[in-house]
């Protein structure tokens, strides 16, 4: 930045003190009714913005680069600059112009970055937006470190988690935390180790910020910790995790504290710290595969328009903090018995009770979202319109609570007995309130008639102004005799009296001109100036007063905040249970029994998703029985298309939402609790990274055979297809044996395959069952009946299923003419116990008689002479093919 003409005015100096401390940010600087850039700022963000970019004093030698947009629509401009991967430094003034003296001040009164959004335009209410702090424990060797302390807030309801990570799966855990969380911003120390850094070991698309190393010391953790929580929950903290989670902890309150100028984040009061053990750890590979939040962006989805979820067909929750609360259910079925219990047993009594779940359902729906309303209230950043919303909010309250008397499950009665009316916070909010309230606290028109006799008294005097000012109209009227002279009032001159043309020469002496238009002239006097500053300095006064009002109303409530986030808590826990229950009386789910047995038995089990789809004919749904003895491992075969893996995926669906506490689409379901779904099914956001299918296939089923235990649910689809017929059949056989024979695995497995001969395990290893997608074969034609049967396929029907997609038909022939010479050269099952097919075995079109010959030739036993005219002879007989 060069000093010049141009900047060396107090603007512009006051400018470039304030910039100096925000160099990575774009400074929107308040200037009237503008938010305006300069320089490299300015440039960027017109190119970003799609605005004009001039410049400040275009006469100067060096005219200063300048774009700006309207104050008032600084979100939308906020909201691009930040989707670009850009940060926001807001500069406002700080105090009134008109009463300031000199220079108006003016201070960065918030940054913008991606993890610390709070506003409703700028974090759609259904998302989360969590800002994250990872560190590394201090590794002895330089290998990558084993210990990860993982910290993340939600800054727009106050949702603050730890997790620590340790030993042999650190790593994995830390990631699927992370692929939960999906955070926009993470923190990690400068000085952080580059492979930790690595976009497939963290979140994508979220924005990694360095911070000095220094946030992240234990001791100023604790201290920043200390600031922010009472002693008991920092006791709790201490004792539950280890000091990697709490150096993280430490690091986000202290950006927090940089950033937040405002407020003192109290809604930041508990910290939810997660305990392995009590919920499943998913994997990121799980949560895409089975598409639990999120689709898979696959060819096939974009035709037929299915962009569902295993979220959005279960989702008939009504408010926005119900929604959030069901998209954490779901990344985190638990492992506890006694919750899913509790949950179903609610579910259970909401939908048999049909008036209890409506009426509840119809009362929720007038809430808003009282969790981030309270989390505006805590950062001082609430307008009169969110007090006026929850308001609203909290006048629903009451009706809720007979509702839930009625009930008699666990949870539904602790929820009654826990339940809060709020009813002093809304008559607080009533009785200073008016009904229709503006967006900004410094407007006026807030505070109600009779709540503070100031506020009454200014306003009296407003309202005697306007009579005032009739008053005069009217003497001025037959004091000049003019009938038509008017007071009026408009921005830039205040009051004034109006005259028209023709009876200009009728205006007193004491009339002094202020403006001439082309048939009136306007005017001021002296009466008229005393009127007007009593009048405006009433107005001053009075919005000044009702910007007071509502800045303590605000205070007030915020003292409040963990008592409102506790009503948005069981809010949200209502309207799950009540929207499960919705779902389970629309698509006929029934409740599982979930018992710590080993056994998986779903009778007339349906794809959750699928079954949503518009299918010619209906979904058929399919029974399923998996245990640690007789049906350990189901090699499942079948042609393409017959429906593998949607039977694969739903039980793994059925299996999750049993452990949600949600009903499940069956007739019929028990679960032995799983630990763990692992799946190997489809293909892999890996392949951007530049490995291959193959590759990522192995080392896919590495991790699950890693990680997997005897109380896990493998789903194998297809292993092996990304490699050669042998090489595939090989390996997804030894696979299968391995699972079903290692000590510590024996997981109840459902493995997809295409090589029928994996059918012949069953016959040799105890608890593997062959299963079959049954399918009718008529005038040459396959007719798929997508059911499950016992007993293995012996055929793929792949060319049926080419023929079914518009193949040409010399090239279907051709294949059945191959398929025929293939299986003529048949594989023997001996060989396959014990399996050593090398690529040579393979059979294979006969190869052409000049090719067997030439193959036979042994060259080097052969004079040139010899060889030339071998060479000639084939020429010939090819020539006369
Ligand atoms: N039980 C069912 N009832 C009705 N339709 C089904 C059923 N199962 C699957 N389908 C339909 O069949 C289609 C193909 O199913 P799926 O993808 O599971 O087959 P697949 O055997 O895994 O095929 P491929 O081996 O080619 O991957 C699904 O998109 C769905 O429309």
């Amino acid at each position: 930045m060069t000093t010049n003409d141009a900047d060396s005015t107090p603007l512009m100096r006051q400018y470039r003190e304030i910039k100096e401390a925000y160099r990575d940010a774009i400074l929107f600087f308040r200037v009237g009714d503008f938010y305006e850039m300069f320089y490299q700022d300015a440039e960027e963000a017109s190119r970003l913005l799609n605005i004009a970019l001039t410049s400040r004093d275009k006469h100067s030698a060096n005219p200063v680069p300048l774009c700006g947009v309207p104050y008032h629509a600084a979100t939308a401009y906020i909201a691009k600059l930040l989707k670009a991967g850009r940060t926001i430094a807001l500069c406002d003034q700080v105090e009134d112009p008109k009463s300031a003296k000199g220079l108006v001040r003016r201070e960065v009164v918030r940054l913008y970055t991606p993890g610390t959004l709070v506003d409703a335009e700028l974090v759609p209410p259904d998302e989360t937006a969590y800002l994250a702090a990872l560190i590394a424990s201090d590794a002895a060797a330089p290998a990558l470190p084993s210990t990860f302390g993982l910290a993340a807030i939600d800054l727009s309801t106050g949702d603050f988690r730890l997790s620590s990570f340790e030993g042999e799966q650190a790593l994995l855990q830390l990631q699927g935390e992370l692929s939960r969380l999906e955070p926009r911003e993470l923190l990690v120390p400068d000085a952080a180790d580059g492979a930790l850094l690595e976009p497939s070991n963290l979140a994508r698309g979220c924005r990694i910020c360095a911070v000095g190393h220094e946030a992240f010391d234990l001791a100023a953790a604790e201290s920043a910790l200390h600031k922010q929580f009472p002693a008991s929950e920092l006791e709790r903290l201490t004792k539950l995790d280890s000091s990697a989670g709490l150096r993280a902890a430490g690091a986000i309150l202290s950006y927090l504290r940089n950033t937040q100028r405002h407020g003192d984040l109290r809604h930041i009061r508990a910290v939810i710290i997660h305990q392995h053990g009590d919920d499943m750890p998913l994997d990121p590979m799980t949560i895409r595969n089975l598409e639990l939040v999120r689709p898979l962006a696959s060819d096939r989805q974009e035709e037929t328009g299915n962009r569902h979820t295993l979220l959005s067909v279960i989702d008939r929750t009504v408010t926005v903090m119900g929604k959030r609360l069901l998209r954490e259910w779901v990344l985190r079925p638990s492992l506890r018995i006694d919750r899913i219990t509790e949950r179903l047993d609610a579910v259970q009594e909401l939908l048999q009770h049909l008036e209890t779940r409506v009426d509840l359902r119809s009362a929720l729906r007038g809430m808003q979202d009282v969790t981030r309303l309270t989390g505006r209230l805590a950062l001082a950043r609430a307008t009169p319109r969110d007090l006026s919303v929850l308001k609203q909010s909290l006048a629903v309250l009451p009706a809720l609570r007979p509702l839930l008397g009625r009930c008699r499950s666990t949870l539904l009665v602790r929820l009654y007995a826990e339940w809060d009316d709020a009813a002093d916070l809304h008559d607080l909010l009533d009785g200073l309130l008016l009904p229709e309230v503006p967006l900004s606290s410094r407007d006026g028109g807030i505070v109600k008639d009779g709540y503070d006799p100031t506020v009454d008294a200014l306003r009296g005097a407003m309202r005697d102004g306007k009579q005032w000012l009739l008053e005069l109209e009217g003497r001025e009227r037959t004091r000049t005799g003019i009938d038509s002279l008017k007071v009026r009032y408009n921005q830039v001159f205040g009051y004034y009296i109006e005259v028209t043309k023709p009876n200009l020469s009728r205006v007193p002496p004491d009339y002094i001109r202020k403006q001439t238009l082309v048939n009136a002239e306007r005017f001021m006097t002296a009466e008229l100036k005393e009127l007007e500053e009593r009048i405006t300095g009433a107005d001053v006064k009075l919005k000044a007063l009702e910007a007071e009002l509502f800045d303590r109303l605000v205070e007030r409530l915020a003292a409040q905040v963990a008592r409102l986030q506790s009503i948005g808590a069981r809010l949200a826990l209502v309207d799950v249970l009540a929207g499960l229950a919705e779902v389970a009386a629309l698509h006929r789910y029934v409740r599982p029994e979930v018992d710590d047995g080993e056994t998986i038995e779903i009778i007339e089990g349906r794809h959750p998703v699928v079954e949503r789809l518009d299918l010619e004919g209906g979904f058929i749904p399919n029974d399923t029985r998996l245990d640690r003895e007789t049906h350990r491992l189901l090699i499942i075969t079948g042609p393409n298309m017959a429906g593998k893996s949607t039977y694969l995926r739903q039980v793994a669906l059925i299996v999750l939402l049993a452990q949600i506490g949600s009903f499940v689409p069956a007739s019929r379901t028990r679960i032995g609790l799983v630990d763990r779904v692992f799946t190997r099914v489809g293909a892999s956001d890996n392949l951007a990274a530049g490995q291959s299918t193959f590759m990522v296939e192995m080392s896919e089923t590495a991790h699950i055979l890693r990680h997997a235990t005897s109380r896990s649910l493998i789903l194998l689809d297809e292993i092996g297809r990304g490699t050669s017929t042998y090489d595939g059949l090989s390996l997804a056989w030894s696979i299968a044996e391995y699972i079903q024979s290692a000590p510590h695995l024996g997981a109840r497995t459902l493995f997809a395959t295409h090589y029928h001969e994996m059918t012949q395990l069953e016959g040799l290893r105890p608890g593997i069952r062959n299963y079959r997608v049954a399918v009718q074969e008529r005038d040459g034609d396959v007719l798929f009946l997508r059911k499950i049967v016992e007993g293995g396929a012996d055929r793929s029907y792949g060319i049926h299923v080419a023929k079914l997609a518009g193949l040409p038909a010399a090239i279907l022939t051709r294949a059945q003419e191959v398929l025929h010479q293939l299986e003529q050269g048949g594989q023997s099952s001996d060989r396959l116990q014990n399996p050593e097919p090398s690529e040579r075995d393979r059979s294979l079109p006969a190869p052409h008689p000049i090719l067997s010959e030439m193959k036979q030739m042994d060259l080097f036993s052969m004079t040139p002479l010899e060889a030339m005219n071998r060479l000639a002879d084939l020429k010939r007989r090819l020539d006369q093919e």
